[in-house]
């Protein structure tokens, strides 16, 4: 069964000033799937987003999001089932984070105190802090944001330079919650510049330059960790899958790492099990940095 496309760009164009941002752009994004966008500053990837939003329209062509063309009328209403972290999130610094999500989802009348408390808790901020966000750090701001976006259960989630000021705790929070997105079947977009990131997450990535989108990437690249009992037997890996090492010892076992695109543990096993190979256990990086 084919997936449900949320978003689709049909030959999308859009000039700002006297320049052509976006020169005939077409791509969708299925529910579950994760694209990514990426390209140098100023290349136009924020002008999609918005254009998701209903923040700005095409000069031709048609964005459909959830099969409803965004028109004008609109302005500055990010349209029901959308969760964006867009550029530096803007919150009123004389409020905790706390109120600032629950003014704005007091705007929207939609979710309660639990939710917007079960939020917080997955970025890793303290629901009840009394402290004001004007004395928020930037890596507190944009965790904050990544909650306000995810708040509401989108079905379609943007994000815009996601992990921008986080430390490795809120990297880690935010694969977390990225994992429970994608489970959850929402379609998201990815905009980045880390190139790992991107790599890491998307089930493709395009690269906007001049105008016009070119697919650099068609599937997601995850980490695999693969245990296995004897250093002969690393070595053995280290002939059959490209771009392996061997990395400490996971629960004292012999252990390697590469970079994959495999959909699950099963389909890895069957092409280890291919050359003989039989590990002793496959894990995802995620599941390693967990333990
Ligand atoms: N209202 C506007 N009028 C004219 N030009 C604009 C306007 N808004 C944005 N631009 C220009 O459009 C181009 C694309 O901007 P956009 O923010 O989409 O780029 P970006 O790829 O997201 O960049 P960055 O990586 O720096 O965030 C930039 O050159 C920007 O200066």
């Amino acid at each position: 069964m084919e997936k449900q496309r949320l978003i689709q760009f049909k030959g999308v164009k859009k000039k700002l000033g006297k320049t052509m941002i976006l020169d005939g752009i077409n791509f969708s994004v299925s529910a579950g799937e994760v694209v990514g966008i990426t390209g140098a500053n100023g290349s136009g990837k924020t002008t999609i987003l918005r254009q998701i939003c209903g923040f700005l329209y095409p000069d031709q062509g048609e964005v459909i999001v959830s099969n409803e063309i965004v028109e004008p009328g609109l302005v500055g209403k990010i349209p029901a089932g959308i969760g964006a972290l867009i550029e530096t999130p803007t919150f009123l610094p004389q409020f905790t984070g706390f109120q600032n999500l629950a003014l704005l989802a007091g705007i929207q009348e939609k979710i309660g105190k639990e939710t917007i408390k079960k939020s917080l808790k997955m970025v890793g901020l303290e629901p009840m802090d009394k402290k004001k966000v004007r004395k928020y750090s930037q890596g507190m701001l944009q965790r904050l944001g990544i909650a306000q976006a995810i708040m509401e259960e989108p079905k379609i989630l943007l994000l815009d330079e996601p992990t921008n000021g986080l430390d490795k705790d809120g990297v880690d929070l935010f694969r977390q919650i990225l994992e429970k997105q994608i489970n959850d079947h929402v379609a998201i977009i990815l905009v980045s510049h880390i190139e790992e990131e991107i790599s890491r997450f998307c089930d493709k990535v395009y690269l906007l330059k001049d105008g016009k989108l070119e697919l650099i990437q068609k599937q997601k690249q995850r980490e695999w960790i693969i245990l296995v009992r004897t250093v002969e037997e690393l070595e053995q890996l280290s002939y059959v899958l490209t771009d392996f090492r061997i990395i400490k010892r996971v629960g004292g076992f012999a252990t390697g790492q590469c970079k994959g695109e495999w959909e699950s543990k099963q389909e890895l096993l069957a092409f280890l099990m291919s050359y003989h190979i039989i590990p002793e256990k496959i894990m995802m990086e995620e599941e390693v940095v967990l333990c």
